[in-house]
């Protein structure tokens, strides 16, 4: 297993070791001993997956405390942007972002903090995305802001007249209405 740091402090790449044979491969997609001694150690609770048709833009997402949520999300099959947004305040890195690009082939990991808005884009049909989170779902604790906020301005590489868009995420404020519960 690699750890990869990005540009912003917590937030790291996890590529996994691919065993590939005759029959296919085999990974741990997820060791708790082997993050601790990355010096990574996060209570998961409750593993999520969803299903996306191409074009499908989930986010900007996170819970604020005590549900606070650190996520470590991967893809089984598809394509994904997938996006992490500092929204710490006080952090170097506030309203700071990174994407990455999270495939069934590459099966890379991206551990995004508590702390950080989380959204991702398909850019295949039927992509399955899979993550763990160390708190609890608990709704009216949802904090958001909308995926095309202007200041933002993420390039998720898809065209945004076809995006497919919850009525939810539809209603979230712009990065500049929206108060971040969260400090560094
Ligand atoms: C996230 C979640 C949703 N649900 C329910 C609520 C709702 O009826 C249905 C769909 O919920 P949503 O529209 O919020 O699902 P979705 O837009 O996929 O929400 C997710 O987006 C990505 C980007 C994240 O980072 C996640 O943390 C989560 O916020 O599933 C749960 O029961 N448990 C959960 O943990």
């Amino acid at each position: 297993m690699k750890i990869i740091q990005t540009s912003i402090r917590d937030l790291v790449i996890i590529e996994p070791q691919i065993f590939k044979d005759d029959r296919g491969y085999f990974f741990e997609s997820y060791s708790k001993t082997k993050l601790a001694e990355a010096g990574i150690n996060i209570d998961f609770v409750q593993d999520n997956q969803s299903f996306s048709h191409r074009g499908t833009v989930r986010g900007l997402h996170a819970q604020s405390n005590p549900f606070a949520q650190a996520k470590l999300v991967r893809v089984i099959q598809g394509r994904v942007l997938d996006v992490a947004v500092d929204i710490r305040k006080g952090s170097p890195t506030y309203g700071k972002f990174e994407t990455i690009e999270l495939t069934g082939e590459n099966n890379r990991q991206f551990l995004v903090p508590e702390g950080f808005l989380h959204g991702f884009a398909t850019l295949e049909d039927n992509t399955i995305f899979a993550y763990k989170v160390n708190s609890y779902y608990a709704k009216g604790h949802e904090v958001g802001v909308k995926w095309n906020d202007p200041t933002l301005a993420i390039n998720w590489g898809i065209d945004e007249k076809d995006t497919i868009i919850s009525a939810k995420d539809e209603l979230l404020p712009t990065f500049a209405d929206m108060d971040s519960p969260f400090t560094y």
